[in-house]
């Protein structure tokens, strides 16, 4: 059988110890340990099922994500899950939820934002589900201009409270995830005004819906925003609107870790710099970075298998075609993304472990890295899910006619992915930040402050003194070009962290060849697609350039026989990949036929709509009645 017999002879051909490499890839052995068992644990529960999701109407495919949510919940509690296991096991459900602001968001934003008493008040509620949160930050009319927001929390010294009010139709909530249907609370952001007086935007612990009956309480006003593209895919969220009319909440619920209103309605400004209201977000962009390399890794896997299964022209001496992986222009399209999701997987271990250094730091009232942490999350959130958004409708041109099958897994696997672009931060607008912080870092060059992290190489580039008086003059006029040097920034540190990755001790037979390898392309792939920068830069000559796509080519030549084995060690269950092309066992052919026949349109022979519709054409009743 050709699918079976393929892929199990490119797995004969490896050069490396695969069990090593998925070792390398989970992060730990016990990572790996518990990603292994807990994505086992899902796929083998009918509950988690996720074939039918692209053909439910919307009310049933919501009703069904609840369904699996509760599910979830209730195993997490029988099996006494920790944490970690816990958010394994929503990862592998593969479904965005409710869950994903609850956890993801709503509980970071108490525990980074809000005070001591705040969090013993709050937590214990939101980890025991006793409550629902979500983060209610974007409006209709300002998203990514946050200091824009126009919802306000007005101090009533007479009664202890904040009313909170949507004064216009623009500054209705809009997009929050969880909020429309399902979160009883949430934490709003708006401007905090004393005494006729605006200081800035500020978050509040606001309860949207009774705890009792789930009616949304006085003053409040609230829904879902409507279908989103695609079928299933992001719907199974309930992305909201919101509108307050004189709500009231008790002062105590404004977040007050940054700054504090006191009985009698005096601000105190805490150590913490103001930026911290930011905070949710750095947590979430490092979040997204290592999630980028979950969905490309998943499209990439499914791709490549499909791609040794797959068999088009080249009859060969032995009366078969040859294999669509063979052929050099789809391995220049393959190896890219293959390294790419190798690259975003370190880039993101380090991104984490970068944040927690931050977190660590400012417990100690040491803030000084948090302007690089801001720069780096925002950047490499930025980098990693435009060339993932990229990268999985690439994989799925890769897979020619069969790719655009909903049963491919990557129509709905792309839909749900390009709002990355967009959410915690517009890639463009993200970018900007990274300009910006790059700008300010060159302007100190000369003041005897040596530039440190991630920006340390600046300090060896003589022409970058000249570089700032000019963008001094104009960072508007030269936006476009800035965003151009902020990518480039952000892929320094992709592949500096790979090669840093590379420096550790890495074991296992032919592992450290297999990295290299990606490192390697990673880094002249990138070369390559910039070429006209490199060249006119004069970074490289022609020379340089034309032995660098040699190398290039000879790099694919090398990664080829390992191609499958590299794919198999990201260790994805055939229901996480939820993909007839990308099966582990390669018998692509009879399932794609079995599928077919389970598509709604087949449980008739004769269409509805034939009596009405075709017959008429088909005996020209049509036609006569016009005539
Ligand atoms: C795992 C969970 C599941 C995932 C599901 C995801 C669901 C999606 C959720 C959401 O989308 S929530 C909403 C997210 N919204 C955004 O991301 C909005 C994007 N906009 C912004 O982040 C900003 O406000 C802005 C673009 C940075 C604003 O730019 P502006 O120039 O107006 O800045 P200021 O507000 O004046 O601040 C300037 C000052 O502050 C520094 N700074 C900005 N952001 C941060 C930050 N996050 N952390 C630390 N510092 C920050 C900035 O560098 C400036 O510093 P200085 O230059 O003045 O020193
Ligand atoms: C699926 C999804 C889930 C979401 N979940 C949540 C949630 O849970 N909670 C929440 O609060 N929000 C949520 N959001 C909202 C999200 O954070 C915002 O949509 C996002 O921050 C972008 O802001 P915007 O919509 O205002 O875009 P805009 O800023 O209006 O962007 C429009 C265009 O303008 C450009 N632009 C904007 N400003 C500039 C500038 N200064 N310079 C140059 N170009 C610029 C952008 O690049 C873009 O091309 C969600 C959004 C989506 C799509």
């Amino acid at each position: 059988m050709a699918g079976f017999d393929d892929l199990a002879s490119e797995r004969s051909k490896a050069q490396f110890d695969v069990e090593e490499m998925k070792v390398i890839w989970a992060g730990s052995r016990h990572t790996l340990e518990v990603s292994d068992r807990i994505s086992r644990l899902v796929a083998n529960d009918p509950v988690f099922r996720k074939d039918t999701r692209t053909m439910l109407s919307r009310k049933d495919l919501f009703k069904n994500t609840l369904r699996k949510a509760a599910h979830a919940w209730k195993r997490i509690i029988e099996l006494r899950l920790s944490e970690e296991e816990a958010a394994e096991l929503r990862f592998y459900v593969d479904e965005p939820a409710f869950m994903d602001l609850h956890w993801g968001m709503f509980i970071p934003t108490i525990k980074g934002q809000g005070t001591e008493e705040q969090q013993q008040k709050w937590l214990p509620l939101a980890y025991k589900m006793k409550i629902i949160g979500c983060y209610a930050q974007t409006e209709l009319g300002h998203g990514s201009n946050v200091q824009g927001l126009e919802t306000t929390a007005t101090f009533d010294p007479q009664t202890d409270e904040f009313i909170i009010h949507s004064p216009t139709l623009t500054s209705s909530k809009w997009w929050p995830g969880g909020l429309g249907k399902v979160s009883t609370h949430a934490v709003v952001y708006g401007r905090l005004i004393i005494d006729s007086k605006d200081y800035g935007v500020n978050g509040f612990i606001v309860q949207l819906r009774s705890l009792d009956d789930h009616l949304p309480l006085p003053g409040i006003t609230i829904g879902d925003i409507g279908m989103k593209f695609g079928s299933g895919a992001y719907n199974t969220m309930d992305n909201g609107v919101l509108r307050f009319d004189h709500v009231r909440i008790p002062r105590d619920q404004m977040l007050m870790r940054v700054s504090q209103v006191t009985r009698e309605g005096k601000l105190v400004q805490s150590n913490v710099p103001w930026q911290l209201v930011y905070g949710t977000m750095v947590y979430v962009r490092q979040k997204i970075v290592s999630d980028a390399s979950c969905a490309l890794s998943r499209a990439v896997c499914i791709a490549t298998r499909y791609s040794a299964v797959r068999r088009q022209f080249g009859l060969q001496s032995n009366g078969i075609e040859t294999q669509v992986i063979d052929y050099k222009t789809q391995q220049s399209r393959l190896f890219p993304l293959l390294a790419s999701a190798y690259a975003f997987r370190f880039v993101g271990e380090w991104l984490k472990w970068l944040y927690m250094d931050v977190n660590q730091r400012l417990q100690a009232s040491d803030f000084s890295t948090l302007p690089e942490a801001h720069a780096c999350t925002a950047g490499l959130k930025s980098l990693t899910t435009s060339a993932t958004a990229d990268g999985i409708e690439e994989c799925r041109k890769l897979c020619g006619g069969h790719g655009y099958l909903c049963s491919s897994g990557l129509p709905e696997l792309f839909a749900v992915y390009i709002p990355a672009c967009t959410y915690e931060g517009d890639n463009i607008v993200l970018l900007l930040q990274v300009a910006r912080f790059l700008i300010k870092t060159v302007s100190q060059l000369g003041s005897g402050k040596e530039p440190v992290g991630t920006t340390v190489y600046m300090g060896r580039v003589e022409q970058l003194m000249q570089c700032h008086c000019a963008v001094q003059k104009g960072f508007l006029e030269l936006s476009a070009d800035l965003v151009q040097a902020a990518v480039a920034h952000c892929q320094l540190i992709v592949v500096s962290k790979f090669i840093e990755k590379l420096q550790q001790d890495i074991p296992g037979k032919g592992v450290k060849g297999q990295l290299e390898a990606l490192c390697n392309i990673y880094a002249l792939f990138i070369l390559h697609k910039h070429l006209g920068d490199f060249l006119s830069t004069g970074c490289i000559t022609p020379k340089q350039a034309s032995l660098a796509n040699a190398q290039l080519r000879s790099l694919y030549s090398q990664v080829r026989p390992n191609a499958i084995a590299l794919v198999d060690a990201f260790n994805y269950t055939d229901h996480y990949l939820s993909s007839v092309l990308g099966r582990y066992d390669g018998n692509v052919y009879p399932k794609l036929y079995e599928e077919a026949w389970k598509d709604p349109l087949n449980d008739s022979v004769v269409p509805d709509g034939y009596q009405e519709y075709i017959q008429p054409i088909l005996k020209q009743q049509l036609r006569n009645a016009r005539l």
